[in-house]
């Protein structure tokens, strides 16, 4: 029989668990969402069936409820389910970024029809909203689950399992408080100081005009996630605050060391200081994505010159060589720029960059 899944909050992660209920078969999707513009998109594309103008009076209907809205609207909807009149089990699973608050709440729930299972998919981007919402946004990536301490909680991971199963997602279980932990280290606070470089380079343009022109790929990639959707970061800085709190003491007096070292002339220490992030930094993971992400890349030095892109791509392609993405790091005008191509495998990666430096292309693997 067809069930019934309600996903609520149609944006960049409810609009891609939407997209990916939808590629099997048997499951009925409605969205909710207090966009309408975001709602109408997704039923004209396909990727709902239909529209819920009240979230709580569809909720009878439904087998499963997916909150993908932000934190603070996804605890009190989990509030508000305790008093909804259901007739038959629906399990609850939400994607928030952070897992203390909304499991919490959820084991205050004693409606005996409701079992819920806390989710957060390790994958995301600094875009926001149903547009930016793609059906490959967790291939590879690790999605937490949380399960609360609940009878049905085995039936419900596998449920969602199932939902997902086109999606491509490594599932793990862990405690919300494992969760949280681990999320400040490699999401949580990263982020935080991403922000503050940022106002940090905003302050010197003052004095320094072209600032702004001299920003090249060091300071974009460590900042790119500050261009993120600030109501949600705020949103997850709150909510993990009992985390970020203590490693913002860490940091400052760990900012206060390498002062020390600067001041003092220390160079022995502070050579080993950056070796040894550079050789963490190196040891992580990078053929799955969750901290780094998970492709074998290649960079090729392109010149600005009409149609150089073009040409690399077409010399992958009429090989039959799978690319996942391709990114322009750097280029201004009359210079050399760098591009990072991803593959799926290193196969492709080691043919890529063969035939490459065969059509003499200077090509740097990452290893
Ligand atoms: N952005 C990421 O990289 C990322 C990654 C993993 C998990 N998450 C989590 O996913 C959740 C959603 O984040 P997102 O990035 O998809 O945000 P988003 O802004 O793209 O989507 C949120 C959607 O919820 C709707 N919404 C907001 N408040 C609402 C309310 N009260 N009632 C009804 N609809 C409401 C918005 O209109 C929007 O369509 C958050 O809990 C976040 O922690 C985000
Ligand atoms: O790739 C990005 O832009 C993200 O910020 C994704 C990211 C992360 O920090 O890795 C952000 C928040 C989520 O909760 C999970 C993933």
């Amino acid at each position: 029989m067809e069930k019934t899944v309600i996903v609520a909050g149609l944006g960049l992660i409810g609009g891609s668990i939407a997209m990916n209920i939808k590629k099997n078969d048997g499951f009925k999707v409605i969205g909710y969402d207090e966009d309408r513009q975001s709602l109408e998109l997704a039923y004209r594309q396909g990727v709902i069936d239909e529209i819920a103008s009240d979230l709580f009076d569809m909720l009878p209907r439904a087998d499963v409820l997916f909150l993908a809205l932000p934190i603070a609207p996804t605890i009190k909807v989990i509030e508000e389910l305790q008093n909804v009149a259901l007739h038959k089990n629906l399990l609850v699973t939400d994607v928030s970024s952070v897992k203390n608050g909304v499991m919490a709440e959820a084991a205050e729930l004693s409606n005996e029809y409701i079992t819920f299972v806390g989710g957060h998919p390790m994958s995301g981007s600094h875009k926001n909203g149903f547009t930016a919402a793609k059906p490959h946004l967790f291939e590879n990536a690790i999605y937490v689950l949380t399960p609360a301490s609940d009878n049905n909680e085995g039936e419900g991971v596998a449920c969602i399992k199932q939902l997902l199963s086109e999606s491509k997602a490594r599932f793990i279980t862990l405690s919300p408080k494992e969760h949280d932990e681990m999320t400040a280290v490699i999401s949580h606070f990263p982020h935080l100081i991403a922000t503050s470089l940022v106002h940090q380079a905003r302050k010197w343009e003052d004095t320094h005009p072209e600032l702004r022109n001299l920003a090249a790929g060091g300071f974009r990639d460590i900042t790119r996630i500050a261009s993120s959707n600030p109501p949600l970061w705020q949103d997850i800085f709150f909510q993990n605050k009992h985390q970020l709190l203590p490693m913002l003491e860490d940091w400052i007096e760990e900012m206060s060391q390498l002062k020390r070292y600067l001041e003092m002339g220390s160079k022995e220490e502070t050579l080993k200081y950056v070796t040894e992030a550079k050789v963490y930094r190196d040891g992580l993971p990078v053929k799955e994505k969750g901290a780094i992400p998970a492709f074998y890349d290649i960079f090729v030095d392109i010149y600005d010159q009409p149609g150089a892109i073009h040409k690399v791509i077409e010399i992958l392609a009429t090989a039959d060589i799978n690319i996942k993405n391709i990114e322009i790091l750097e280029i201004r005008e009359g210079i050399t720029g760098v591009l990072r191509i991803s593959f799926p495998s290193g196969r492709e990666q080691e043919e890529s960059a063969n035939l490459l430096r065969s059509k003499n292309y200077e090509v740097v693997i990452e290893q």
